[in-house]
């Protein structure tokens, strides 16, 4: 089966488990190019494995994964490396640096593992730091720098080669309230501007109080809203967060980005 011309991303029936215990049943989601889609659920719902397999660190066990009309489920290991060395940024949760290169190194390793030249790789790392407001960290290695400010450059790091793809797991997990809207509004605009598509994993809001503030931007800032519940696409909304009544599934997210 092809892919629908119209997506980018595309996947059907998804099914994968983890030592006979499943963690997806069946998952199918489509998006488009320049889309911002928040992925919600609660947590052991399968947002970070669905994540995975989409960005081709796991092979599903059934089910199909198209990228750009291609398939990625059938790509040898070393194809879909360069697939997402090249196509597709990710965040984690927790910003892994190398503790032994600056924050601007740091930044620029995708580049630099394509060939880029150093003074090039070095000049749109710096770049992107500065959109990122850590233009003055550049120069400092991640253990002079606070946790948002590492998670900044991660965010960089995952933005530099202009990916087509980023794949965000609950990105500010890590951080104090103040700093997950920034964060998450920084990362947004920057997709943004550049139309790169986003797929982020945020926490069911309704059901994590604690996570609610930054669940609630990461769903605002959003074109759309998927749910997972029990490693399936949820049929009804989860919430009456800020997402709003209209945020089921395959519901609209108010779109209110304006940074
Ligand atoms: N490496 C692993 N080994 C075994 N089980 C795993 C592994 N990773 C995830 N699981 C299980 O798979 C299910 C889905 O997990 P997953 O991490 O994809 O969900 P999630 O929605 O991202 O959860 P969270 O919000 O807590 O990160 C859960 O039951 C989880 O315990």
């Amino acid at each position: 089966m092809a892919a629908p011309p119209d997506d980018m991303l595309w996947a059907r029936g998804l099914h994968y488990a983890y030592d006979g215990s499943p963690a997806l049943q069946g998952v199918s989601i489509g998006v488009k190019e320049g889309e911002v889609v928040a992925l919600t659920g609660p947590r052991g719902s399968g947002k970070t494995t669905l994540l995975r397999c989409l960005s081709g660190q796991l092979l599903p066990e059934q089910g199909e994964v198209w990228f750009n009309s291609s398939p990625v489920h059938t790509l040898a290991r070393a194809a879909r490396e360069r697939l997402r060395l090249r196509r597709f940024g990710w965040i984690d949760s927790s910003p892994r640096l190398v503790p032994e290169l600056t924050a601007w190194e740091n930044a620029a390793l995708p580049l630099l593992l394509h060939g880029s030249g150093y003074r090039s790789a070095r000049g749109t790392a710096r770049a992107w730091l500065e959109r990122l407001d850590v233009g003055d960290c550049a120069g400092k290695r991640p253990a002079a720098l606070h946790q948002a400010q590492r998670q900044r450059v991660a965010v960089a790091r995952a933005l530099v080669h202009s990916p087509d793809v980023v794949f965000a797991d609950e990105p500010t997990a890590p951080l104090h309230q103040g700093d997950r809207a920034q964060v998450l509004r920084a990362l947004s605009a920057a997709a943004r501007s550049h139309g790169i598509t986003v797929l982020l994993a945020t926490h069911d809001f309704a059901l994590d109080q604690s996570a609610r503030t930054a669940d609630a931007t990461g769903a605002a800032l959003a074109d759309r809203i998927v749910t997972l519940t029990d490693g399936r696409r949820a049929r009804t909304p989860t919430t009456g967060g800020a997402a709003g009544p209209s945020a089921g599934p395959e519901g609209s997210a108010a779109c209110s980005l304006s940074v």
